[in-house]
């Protein structure tokens, strides 16, 4: 196992057109670690994450994959590395099966037999309803399905946006415990969430994001009592 941190991003800069939305973030995921990515609305996680996955170029700095420099490298090729993104809204498609959404995640090299093994062994209930349209389940059944189509992957890293919107609770504490057992299994992850309270439980450490850059790391605790005092009005 490398002992490179998985990503490091030094000083990363990039926007959207003409707009910079990312001014210097420095951030570091090592291995097996689980990095909270926090902080108000429009900080930048989003823009972030969409950096690690290889969706939003950066304009300077140096984004670094288990040590080598990975600035430029497309989204697809990211994913053949290992990085595997649930973007916000899980990306799944409501008007295919839930068969149908694993056999997207063929692109990258896996059999549609061994995502549905995968799949089903983790969550049976996608199994009974392998032939359902996904836009026909429930938030949480969807998210299964997300996070089904990245286990197929075996991913090295991955990269989670807004994991809890939209779920009740309960919901997002069993979402959360699985991603906890991927952890558990070598998956480094780095999570972003507005609601940090549902991710503490899993988290080795957490970011804090404020306009732009990473203004502070360290104590998922202490991070997200900060950000529940000081920029939620908790
Ligand atoms: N496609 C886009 N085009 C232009 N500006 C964008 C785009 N996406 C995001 N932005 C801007 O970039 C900034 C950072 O947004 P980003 O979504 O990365 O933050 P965030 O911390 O993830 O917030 P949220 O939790 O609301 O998604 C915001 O000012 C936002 O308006």
């Amino acid at each position: 196992m490398t002992t490179d941190p998985l990503i490091e991003l030094v000083g990363i800069r990039a926007g959207y057109g003409p707009i910079e939305v990312l001014h210097g973030v420095d951030l570091v995921l090592g291995p097996g670690a689980v990095v909270a990515l926090l902080g108000p609305n429009g900080g930048g996680k989003t823009s972030t994450l969409k950096v690690c996955s290889g969706v939003l170029p950066s304009t300077s700095g140096e984004f670094r994959l288990a040590g080598r420099v990975v600035d430029g490298v497309s989204a697809a090729d990211l994913a053949r590395l290992g990085v595997c993104s649930i973007p916000e809204g899980r990306g799944i498609f409501p008007n295919l099966t839930v068969r149908e959404n694993l056999w997207i995640a063929t692109g990258t090299g896996v059999s549609l037999e061994e995502l549905e093994t995968v799949a089903y062994a983790r969550f049976p209930i996608l199994g009974e309803r392998r032939t359902q349209l996904a836009g026909s389940m429930s938030g949480g059944e969807q998210q299964m399905l997300a996070l089904s189509r990245a286990l197929g992957t075996n991913p090295t890293v991955l990269l989670l946006d807004e994991l809890s919107m939209g779920l009740a609770p309960r919901i997002v504490s069993q979402i959360y415990d699985i991603v906890g057992e991927l952890a558990s299994e070598g998956v480094s992850i780095l999570v972003a969430e507005q609601f940090a309270r549902a991710v503490l439980p899993i988290a080795t450490s957490a970011a804090l994001m404020l306009q732009g850059r990473v203004v502070r790391t360290g104590d998922p605790a202490e991070i997200e009592e900060e950000l529940s005092t000081s920029y939620l009005g908790g």
